[in-house]
C-alpha cells in the first residue's frame, strides 16, 4: 500500500476546512485561486451574500448573490453553517457542500472572516485549519485595493477603516502569515495543507500499513 495514494484517495483521511481570512485587499482571494489550481482535492466554498456583484464576478462562482429576503428564508431554513455581516451586508455559508465534502473526506476553503471561523469552531473543530494573512503593511494594503480596480474610492476608505479591526482579531488563528511574496505565501498555505492532512490520515489505513510493514504481532 502506497501512503502516498492512501492519502490522495476520498475516504482515507478526515476532510480539512481550511479557513482563509485576512484584511480586504490582503490576497485571500488571489491565494485561493492559486491554491485551488494546483490542488484537485480541495474545493472552494461558494457564499451567499447580499452585497451587490462586483465587474468581473460571477453569480454562482464567486457568491451565490441574493437579496435580503432570500438570505432570511436561507436562514430560517437552516441553510448555512454560520453567517455574519460584513461592510453592511450579510455573507453565509451554505451548509451542503460542507456536508457533502467531509463525507468524501475532501477538503473544502473557505474565504471567510473571523466571526465565520469562530462560528464553525463549535461544531467542525477537528476538521478546521485557520489561515490569517496579514499585509505587509497598510500602505501596501491600500495600494491592493486600488490596484483591483473593482471600488470605488468610498468603498475602499471603509475597508480601510475596517482593517485594523480585522487584523486585531489575528491570535485567533492557527497560522499568521505576512503576504508579501504572492509565491512565497502560495508555498506556506501549501506546506500547512500537506502538513494538516498527514495528521488526519486515518488510523485504521495507518494500522493496516504498519501491520503490513513489521507484521501483526507487534
Ligand atoms: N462570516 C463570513 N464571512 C464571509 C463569507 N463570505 C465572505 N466573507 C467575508 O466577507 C468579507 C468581504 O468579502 P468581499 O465582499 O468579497 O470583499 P473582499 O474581501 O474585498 O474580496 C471578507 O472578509 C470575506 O472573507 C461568509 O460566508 N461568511
Ligand atoms: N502578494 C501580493 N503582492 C502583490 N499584489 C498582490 C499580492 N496578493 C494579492 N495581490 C493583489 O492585490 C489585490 C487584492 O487581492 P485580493 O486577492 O482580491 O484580496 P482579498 O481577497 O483579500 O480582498 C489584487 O489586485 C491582487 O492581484
Amino acid at each position: 500500500m502506497d501512503l502516498v495514494d492512501a492519502d490522495q484517495s476520498t475516504r482515507r483521511r478526515r476532510g480539512l476546512l481550511i479557513v482563509l481570512s485576512s484584511p480586504s485587499g490582503a490576497g485571500k482571494t488571489t491565494i485561493s485561486r492559486m491554491l485551488l489550481e494546483s490542488d484537485p482535492e480541495i474545493s472552494m466554498s461558494v457564499s451567499a451574500t447580499t452585497r451587490p456583484m462586483r465587474p468581473g464576478e460571477v453569480d454562482g462562482v464567486d457568491y451565490h448573490f441574493v437579496d435580503d429576503a432570500q438570505f432570511d428564508q436561507m436562514i430560517a431554513a437552516g441553510e448555512f453553517v454560520e453567517w455574519a455581516p460584513v461592510f453592511g451586508y450579510r455573507y453565509g455559508t451554505p451548509k451542503n457542500p460542507v456536508k457533502a465534502s467531509l463525507k468524501k473526506g475532501r477538503d473544502i476553503l473557505f474565504d471567510i472572516d473571523w466571526q465565520g471561523a469562530r462560528q464553525l469552531e463549535p461544531d467542525f473543530g477537528e476538521h478546521l485549519v485557520t489561515i490569517f494573512l496579514l499585509p505587509p503593511s497598510l500602505t501596501e494594503l491600500e495600494r491592493r485595493l486600488r490596484a483591483r480596480s473593482t471600488d470605488s474610492e468610498q468603498v475602499i476608505a471603509d475597508r480601510m477603516r475596517r482593517a485594523a479591526d480585522e487584523i486585531s482579531h489575528w491570535a485567533e488563528y492557527e497560522y499568521v502569515l505576512v503576504n508579501d511574496d504572492m509565491d512565497a505565501c502560495l508555498r506556506k498555505v501549501r506546506a500547512i495543507v500537506t502538513a494538516e492532512r498527514s495528521k488526519r490520515t486515518s488510523q485504521i489505513e495507518l494500522n493496516a500499513f504498519v501491520r503490513d510493514l513489521i507484521g501483526p504481532q507487534h
